[in-house]
């Protein structure tokens, strides 16, 4: 265990949603019934637990590299800061997104990590990086990029054939050799000590959202991250289990599955009890389509339950979909009198997604699901 899991165990008499296990060896296998509830997980909540994985170990190594960057001095870290203009690699510092509507800053200081730097490091591609992080792309990134990348590689082959989608159709539309927002990322939250209950209870560390791309493969040790099921309306914990990474699905792979396949929301809060008193570390990788896809569905569009189709048109390209997220997230681009960005555009609405498609599927409760 690294020294990022500080905190004590996720309490046990804490509400928390449950989740499908998905076995990563079954699916490598081939296995029908695994392959299923891969489909029923993606389609239900888009959320699921994945074991067997083998990437422990690449994780750990993450996390301490990580937690070493982010005790560098503020001074250090802001000269890698991404910036107002939708730039989606470096470092980005706490209090510099919106975590809602009303302006209010978030908790949560990312280091962003471009897969293209670092397949093609020493090259840079899109940017460099400080020099703790480049000298441990060779030893650290690289490994757990390539793991990442198969293993979303292999889920996002299971979701291929069960759209009913010729063989190798949303490979093609993720090659790993194009350049692409793939995003290696650590995540820090302060210790949350000293605040009230009701301010705990509220205050968004990072803001409700959809993920921008099609597959995260997310790392958590306490607790923190919570959905918004369809049907529900009060936020639920995930409980973070050791040896289990956390898969959810993106706006892109929603659209491309015409709706069918579920972007769910979910935030950052403080984690738990007596979680609260430590930093939160989290760490996740981000598959996106490469830069020049366009955004559109692949099969019939999904209905909601009144009938209305969801998904009309084309989206613009998957590049053009994350400048537009990120940079209207940005405090720098929040006007918080008018609600307007410094360019007359609207801005906390303006970075929205698939937030409002996802009410296609009714969530049924998950057979041999774990966490509640
Ligand atoms: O830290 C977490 O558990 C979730 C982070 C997250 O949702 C994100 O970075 O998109
Ligand atoms: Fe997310």
């Amino acid at each position: 265990m690294s020294n990022v899991a500080q905190a004590p165990p996720f309490p046990n008499d804490v509400p928390t949603h449950p989740l499908f296990v998905i076995d990563y060896a079954l699916i490598q296998g081939g296995d029908e019934i695994e392959r299923d509830r891969l489909w029923q997980a993606a389609t239900q909540l888009g959320f699921w637990y994945l074991k067997e994985h083998g990437a422990e170990a690449e994780v750990e190594a993450m996390f301490n590299m990580g937690k070493a960057f982010m005790e560098l001095p503020l001074e250090e870290k802001m000269a890698y800061e991404e910036g107002d203009d939708g730039e989606q690699f470096g470092y980005k510092a706490a209090g510099f997104h919106t975590a809602d509507e009303h302006g209010t800053l978030d908790e949560t200081e990312f280091l962003d990590v471009a897969k293209d730097d670092v397949l093609a490091f020493p090259a840079p591609v899109h940017r460099t990086y400080p020099p703790l992080v480049a000298d441990a792309i060779p030893t650290v990134l690289r490994p757990f990029m390539r793991k990442s990348l198969a293993i979303n590689h292999t889920l996002l082959g299971v979701l291929n054939d069960k759209l009913g989608l010729k063989e190798g159709t949303l490979a093609d539309l993720h090659r790993t050799k194009e350049k692409s927002g793939c995003v290696a990322r650590v995540i820090r939250t302060p210790p949350q000590n000293g605040k009230d209950k009701e301010a705990l209870e509220r205050q968004a560390l990072l803001g409700a959202h959809t993920d921008f791309g099609s597959l995260s493969f997310l790392h958590n040790r306490v607790g923190g991250l919570q959905v918004l099921a369809p049907g529900t309306e009060d936020w639920m914990y995930i409980r973070p289990i050791p040896g289990h990474a956390i898969c959810n699905v993106g706006d892109s792979l929603n659209i491309f599955s015409g709706g069918l396949i579920r972007s769910n929301m979910h935030r950052v809060v403080s984690p738990p009890r007596a979680q609260a008193m430590f930093e939160r570390y989290s760490l996740a990788f981000f598959t996106r389509p490469h830069d020049s896809v366009v955004l559109r569905p692949l099969v019939p569009m999904a209905s909601t339950p009144d009938g209305a189709e969801t998904i009309q048109e084309d989206k613009g390209t998957a590049g053009e979909w994350l400048v537009r997220r990120l940079k209207y997230l940005r405090t720098g681009n929040y006007n918080p009198l008018t609600k307007l960005s410094c360019k007359g555009v609207e801005s906390y609405t303006a970075h929205l997604g698939t937030e409002d498609y996802g009410k296609i599927t009714q969530v049924a409760a998950p057979d041999a699901a774990v966490g509640a």
